[in-house]
Parts: C-alpha cells; structure tokens; sequence
C-alpha cells in the first residue's frame, strides 16, 4: 500500500483556496478554522463511516470532532441513515405538523425526568437563544447569569466571555453586539459558587435564569466540582430565578438522561442539540408543561422556526435516541474511554510529558499541565498550548483527528473499537514523542 499523502494533503489545500475566495476564512463556522493550531487547510472531508472520517486525499482519520458532538452512535449509522433516506422519499418539509414531531417528543420527555414538554428548533444557538427568551418572559425580569467560558452558541446576549470558537480565536466579546444588549448579561466564575453568590447578592430580584453547561464542554472538558451544580440549584431556588442546563453537548453524551441525571440536579429549563437531532441540524427546548406554556401559541413569549421539527432531523433524533435509551450504547463506549485514558495517560507518562484527561460520560478532554485536576478557566487558559499544537499536529500526521483547538472537548462514540482505540494509542506515542522533543 502506498503512504497516506501528507496531511491534510493537495485536494484540501486546493479546496481551501477556493473556500477562502468565497467563504470568510474558508469556513462556515470558526470552529473548524486550522488558525487556532497555526493556521493552513484543514482537512476536507468527502465521508465517514464509524470511528473514522476520510479526507478528499484519501486519507482515513480516527475521529474525536464526531461533528461536534452529535455522532454517538458514530458517523453513518445504518439504522439512521435509513430512517433519513425512507423519510427523504416522502418529501422533505410541509410546514405542518408529523407524527415524527411527537415521537421525539414523546422520546425526549420520557428520557429526561425534567422535560415534560418540548419545542423543536433548527440548532444548539436556537435552543439557548429560546431558553433565555423564555426564562426572561416567564419571570418577568432581565438580567442573565452566564459563565466565562462557557458557550451558548452565537446569541448575542450571551456571547461574552464565550468558549469554543471565540475563545480559541480570542474574541471576548463581539462586535455587532450592541452594550445595550449585554447590559443584562452578568458573568461568574465556572465552578466558583462564590462568583455566583456575589451576583445573587448584587442582582437577586433581576436574575431570571442562571445559563450554565453542567460540565463545561467549550473550554476543554471541565466537570462541576462537588456541590457546584447543588449550589446553583439552592441560589436559584432562593432567588426565584430559574436554572438553564445548556446540555446542548452534554444531553444524552454524558448519561443516556443527560448530564442533570449524570449529577443528580433537577434544571428547570434544558437546551438540547447536537445528538438530539442525530446530526442533522434540530435543537430543543424542553421544561415543565407549566413553564414551557408561556411560549405561543399557548402563552405570549413568541418562538417560530419554518423549518422547526424538520422531518428529517426528526427521523434522524429518534434513530438516535431510540438506540441510546436502553443504556446499552453508553455501556460500550465507558470500557473503550477507560482503555483510550488510561493509554493516553501512560504513553504521556513514558514520555515525560505532563498530562491530565478529564471526561464525563462519553465527552473527554487532555490538558498539557502538571496540574492533577483542572476546574476553573484561568487554569484551562494556563495550559501548555504549544504542547497541544504539536499533538494536535502529530496525531493528525498519525491519523487521528482531534478539534483544532484545545479549548474543545472530545466525543467518542460507540464505533470506537479496540482496533480504533490501539490505532489512537499508537498515534499518541508518536505524538507525545513530538511534544517531548519540543
Ligand atoms: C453547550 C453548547 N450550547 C450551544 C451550542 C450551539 O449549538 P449550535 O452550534 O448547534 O448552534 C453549542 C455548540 O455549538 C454548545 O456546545
Ligand atoms: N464546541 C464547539 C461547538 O460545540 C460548536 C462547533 C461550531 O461552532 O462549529
């Protein structure tokens, strides 16, 4: 056989000079900008089957992206691509109501003890973006709790201080957000229960919802320390504010349940995405009847999408969740993840490397530091980036695709074979190698 071309390699660079003359940076979303890791083609993708992802050069890669987020089952699974292709042939959109809509309706509220109503929209920053409108119109105040590095998607009123993209690429706050705007956005420390207390202190009777991702999946991967998530519960309680759990990456990838029965706190109101719509573009809004009432057609807080339970997506949610219900996909994945940082744990070991992995359910993260455990954001920010752009590097060379950044989080699915994962270790010998070598 002959050797892989060099990676990315010519087809992705031809494409990505393409891409650049008619796309800003070449990208349709910022996250997959190479400029985080010193810039140059990313790897265009032509398909992906399982574990792996194949490049338009030919090369196959171990994938850790999994698109983000929503591909648990990993890429291509057939009991979802077939639900897709068998509702393609009915008509894509009527702008009425499904059967399909209530299905995963139905499937969402029995999976996710505190959702007993859900409304459907088109992405992740719609369900946040949804969440705050309706937290904001149920209690009737204004201001919002949100937490330095944590991501809600591009709404404008939360996009300060946000992870992912605007934190690889440095962009603290946006321009084309009025102040005006974000006059009502309060910012607190992740995993700090005293920044919150202090906001309470300050705003109590103005805070209609702390918005927090319940483990932090946009600044690498940082669970909440014992009590955080309880204690942002307790100050909402007594605050009558309400509690947003972002589990737009979180839902059904840390526990079959979601991340609020991961941890055991009740959210009132959950934004989903990601593998609720099985990688096809649907978000989630889901609450109490009684909160989820206030948006029309039943209440007055106005929310639409002419797309919204798109029969698609909807087919390709509940192929999804339907296999993740039973427990039976987060039981493969949880030996394979055990093997995966364990392995990665002693390669780093072996080469004098510093290294901590942290995970939840079948999200992890690596972090280049000598600290055994990582909580807070400065101690994300204090972390060895040139380490994690020549690994990053390396194992892209070795044929491994990991996020072009090391403030996101990495997914495995439950295509992750032992093959895949002793494929994966490998690469990471010769990658921590790299890093050791300096
Ligand atoms: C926690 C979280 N919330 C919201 C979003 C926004 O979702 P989307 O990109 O589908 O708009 C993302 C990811 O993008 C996310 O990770
Ligand atoms: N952690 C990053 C994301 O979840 C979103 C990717 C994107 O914005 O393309």
């Amino acid at each position: 056989m002959s050797e892989p071309a060099a990676r990315p390699g010519p087809r992705s660079a031809a494409l990505f000079e393409r891409a650049r003359r008619f796309t800003p940076g070449g990208v349709n979303s910022p996250a997959r900008t190479f400029d985080g890791v010193g810039g140059g083609a990313p790897a265009f993708i032509d398909r992906a089957s399982g574990a792996r992802i194949h490049d338009v050069d030919g090369n196959a890669y171990v994938d850790y992206v999994g698109s983000f987020g929503p591909m648990i089952l990993g890429h291509a699974d057939p009991a979802v691509i077939e639900a897709v292709q068998k509702q393609a042939a009915k008509g894509l959109s009527f702008g009425a109501p499904t059967g399909l809509e209530v299905e995963l309706a139905e499937l969402i509220c029995d999976m996710v003890d505190s959702i007993e109503s859900v409304r459907m929209v088109n992405s992740g920053t719609e369900a946040a973006m949804t969440a705050i409108r309706l937290a904001r119109g149920h209690t009737g105040r204004n201001k919002i709790l949100k937490f330095a590095g944590n991501y809600h998607g591009h709404v404008d009123a939360l996009l300060v201080n946000a992870g992912s993209g605007a934190l690889t690429l440095g962009i603290p706050g946006s321009p084309g957000v009025p102040q005006s705007v974000v006059d009502d956005t309060l910012v607190a420390t992740y995993n700090d229960l005293d920044s919150v207390a202090e906001a309470f202190a300050a705003h109590g009777d103005e805070i209609a919802a702390v918005m927090v991702e319940p483990v932090a999946g946009n600044m690498n991967c940082v669970p909440p320390v014992e009590g955080f998530l309880e204690g942002l519960r307790a100050l909402c309680d007594d605050h009558g504010a309400l509690l947003v759990f972002d589990e737009v990456m979180t839902g059904f990838r840390v526990h079959p349940a979601c991340a609020q029965a991961h941890f055991g706190v009740t959210p009132d109101v959950t934004a989903l995405g990601k593998i609720v719509g099985g990688g096809m573009p649907v978000g989630a809004v889901g609450a109490s009847r009684r909160v989820m009432e206030t948006l029309a057609p039943t209440g007055p807080v106005y929310q639409a999408g002419t797309l919204s339970g798109h029969p698609l997506g909807m087919a390709a949610g509940i192929a999804t969740l339907s296999q993740i219900r039973g427990g039976a996909v987060h039981a493969a994945i949880e030996p394979r993840l055990d093997a995966l940082v364990s392995g990665l744990e002693a390669r780093a070991r072996r080469h004098g490397v510093p290294l901590t992995v942290q995970r939840a359910g079948a999200m992890f993260g690596l972090f280049f530091t000598d600290a055994s455990r990582v909580t807070r954001f400065d101690e994300v920010a204090a972390c060895d980036g040139a380490a994690f752009r020549r690994f990053f590097h390396a194992m892209l060379d070795h044929g491994v695709y990991l996020a072009p950044s090391p403030f996101e989080a990495a997914f495995i699915s439950r295509a992750h074979d032992e093959e895949a994962i002793e494929e994966t270790l490998n690469a990471a010998d010769a990658a921590f190698a790299a890093v050791a070598r300096g």
